[in-house]
Formats: structure tokens, C-alpha cells, sequence
């Protein structure tokens, strides 16, 4: 591989669901991961904050295994390199920080290879590596992304950002994506099943023409929230009080534990979510985001980009 010069990727977090589109539909949130890539003598990666320190193992972690992954696609090696990771994406809390580092890892990759990869193979390869594709077609393509996946291929459409303020309260457990999939039931009725569906149909259709009435409705899920909501507590009272305290609706953000409602307004929904979880006796950080409009991007640095990270972890693997 040829020498490069230093290079950013920045990549958005998301939203996944929106309570009925389950693992279909998902949104980028104003919240980021950049990876920060430069050539060096030998493989290092340097992360910003406890949080990313603990999921390093040996040295290694899932951005680093999937450029490998992505480099051998094209019957290359990943060359020695300085990785710096600092994110403002919560780990394991429903804002698809998983999907985040994934993405960075294809565009890191692709981008030493001289791009081989447009961005459908490298949606194709996300949502292999993912799962299901709502979280990573929101943070390849920015905004909202409707997708479908049949265990083969992904298709995804992506639509014009909602007008809205998400208000998101992150509890301070994490609860992993694996867990909170476990509880999920294998067969739902057919009856279930087409109300389901009708809602995710009616949300999709809210979104593009903003009619806030069926937006309402359209979030209101059969799918995973039910089983997910002992999982989860605070989810029922914010799923159900949170329009009589001024939000259009509100759902479990992915696989949770975070819980987001959608506003024109925040500040009303900020305090009554800051009032439910203390009173639920759950500590969370009541936060408010917008959607994010960019998907993943590349940027060329220089030296001086490089010089505010901290906490070098050193022997990562080759
Ligand atoms: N910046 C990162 N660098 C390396 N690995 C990461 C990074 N962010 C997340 N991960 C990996 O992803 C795992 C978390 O994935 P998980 O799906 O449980 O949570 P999430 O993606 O935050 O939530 P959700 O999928 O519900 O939005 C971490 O344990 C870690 O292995
Ligand atoms: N659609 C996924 C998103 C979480 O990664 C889920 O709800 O399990």
C-alpha cells in the first residue's frame, strides 16, 4: 500500500427503530466517532476516555478488525499505522456506537486502498458485520435511512432530516444490544404482525410528510418494545405520558437503554424525562439532540489535527 497522508473519519451516531420500524428504520444523531488515522513505524491505537479504553482487548478492538477484514477484501494487508479513537457516542447504551465504529473502519480502510469500494458495497459489508442494517445506514449515509435486509442484501433509501429535537435519557447501566435481542420472541401472530407493519408503514409516511398526528401512531410498536420494556425501566411511563408533556411520541432508542423522545419543543420534555427517571430511581443523562444530516466523511489532516488525544494503549496486534 502506498504511503498516505494523515486522514480523519468522522462518523455519525444514531438512533435505530423509532419504536414500529424495527431494524429497518434509523436516523444520525448529532453525536460522533472520529477516527483519526497516520502512518507509523508500527501498529498503535491511542483512545480518548475510559469508556473506549475498556472495550480495547489486547490492543484491539472492532474498528481495527474490520479494517483487516476490509483489507483483505482487497487480498491486502492492513500497513503499520497510528489509530487515535475519541468518540462522544455513548457505548452500549441504544445510540449505535457499534454501528459507528464499524463504519469508520470500512471508510478508514477503503480510503487506504484508494477506494476501491463505492458506498453500496460498503453498506453491504456494514450490515453484514452489524447485524441489521437501521444503525449502520445511518451513520454511512446521514439522516433518516429506510432499509431492508434479507440476510443476503440491503436496501436502504435515505430521506430529508426531520425538523424535530430528539430528547434522549441515557441511563448509566449500559445494556448490551446481544441482551436485550435475547428477549425478543421467535414468531408474532399474523394479526401482530400486520398491525406492526401498518405502523411502521404509517411512521414512514409521517416522517416524509411531517404529519406529526401519524407520527404519533406510527411509533407505536409490536415488534420489540413490549418485550423489551422490563428491560428498560421508565420506557412505558415515557412511551406513554410524554405527549401530554409536549412530545410527538417517543421510543426506545435501538436496542436501549436509552429512551428518546421526539420535540419541536425540548425543554418541557427534558424536565418531565429528567422528573421520570428520578423518580424511577435510575440515574440518567437527560440530553438533547438533533438529527444529523451527514453520514461518514473523510477528511485530510496534517501533524497538529493529531496532538489532543491521550492515553496511548500500546501492542496491538498485526
Ligand atoms: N469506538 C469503538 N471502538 C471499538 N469498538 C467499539 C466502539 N464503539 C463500540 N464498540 C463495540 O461495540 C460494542 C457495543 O455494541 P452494542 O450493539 O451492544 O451497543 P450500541 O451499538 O451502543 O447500541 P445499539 O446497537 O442498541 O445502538 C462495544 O462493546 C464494543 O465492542
Ligand atoms: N434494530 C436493532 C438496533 C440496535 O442495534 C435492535 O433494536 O436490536
Amino acid at each position: 500500500m502506498d504511503p498516505f497522508q494523515p486522514f480523519e473519519v468522522k462518523v455519525p451516531g444514531s438512533t435505530a427503530n423509532l419504536g414500529s420500524g424495527f431494524d429497518s428504520i434509523g436516523m444520525a444523531v448529532d453525536r460522533n466517532l472520529r477516527l483519526r488515522v497516520s502512518p507509523s513505524e508500527r501498529l498503535s491505537v491511542t483512545v480518548r476516555g475510559e469508556d473506549l479504553k475498556n472495550i480495547m482487548k489486547d490492543g484491539d478492538n472492532l474498528i481495527l478488525e474490520v479494517m483487516r477484514e476490509t483489507c483483505l477484501l482487497s487480498m491486502k494487508s492492513l500497513p503499520p499505522l497510528h489509530l487515535e479513537v475519541e468518540s462522544d457516542i455513548p457505548l452500549m447504551r441504544g445510540l449505535g456506537s457499534s454501528a459507528a465504529a464499524i463504519v469508520a473502519g470500512l471508510v478508514a480502510a477503503n480510503h487506504l486502498l484508494g477506494r476501491p469500494f463505492d458506498r453500496q458495497t460498503l453498506f453491504q459489508q456494514a450490515v453484514r458485520r452489524e447485524g441489521h442494517p437501521d444503525n449502520v445506514g445511518a451513520s454511512l449515509f446521514g439522516g433518516v435511512v429506510i432499509s431492508s435486509w434479507d440476510g443476503e442484501k440491503a436496501y436502504a433509501v435515505r430521506t430529508p432530516v426531520p425538523p424535530f429535537y430528539l430528547v434522549a435519557a441515557i441511563p448509566g447501566v449500559p445494556l448490551a444490544t446481544a441482551r436485550a435481542r435475547e428477549v425478543l420472541p421467535d414468531t408474532l401472530s399474523h394479526r401482530e404482525a400486520v398491525l406492526g407493519s401498518s405502523r411502521a408503514n404509517l411512521l414512514t409516511a409521517a416522517l416524509l410528510t411531517r404529519d406529526w398526528e401519524a407520527f404519533r401512531v406510527g411509533l407505536m410498536d409490536r415488534f420489540h418494545q413490549p418485550f423489551r420494556a422490563p428491560l428498560v425501566p421508565g420506557l412505558n411511563r415515557v412511551l406513554n405520558e410524554a405527549v401530554e408533556h409536549g412530545a410527538l411520541g417517543a421510543a426506545l432508542s435501538g436496542a436501549g437503554p436509552t429512551v428518546v423522545a421526539f420535540a419541536l419543543d425540548p425543554e418541557p420534555v427534558r424536565q418531565f424525562m429528567e422528573r421520570v427517571f428520578e423518580e424511577e430511581g435510575v440515574p440518567a443523562e437527560i440530553m438533547v439532540l438533533r438529527p444529523g444530516e451527514e453520514g461518514a466523511r473523510v477528511r485530510l489532516t496534517d501533524k497538529h489535527d493529531r496532538s489532543t488525544l491521550i492515553g496511548n494503549l500500546k501492542g496491538a496486534r498485526r
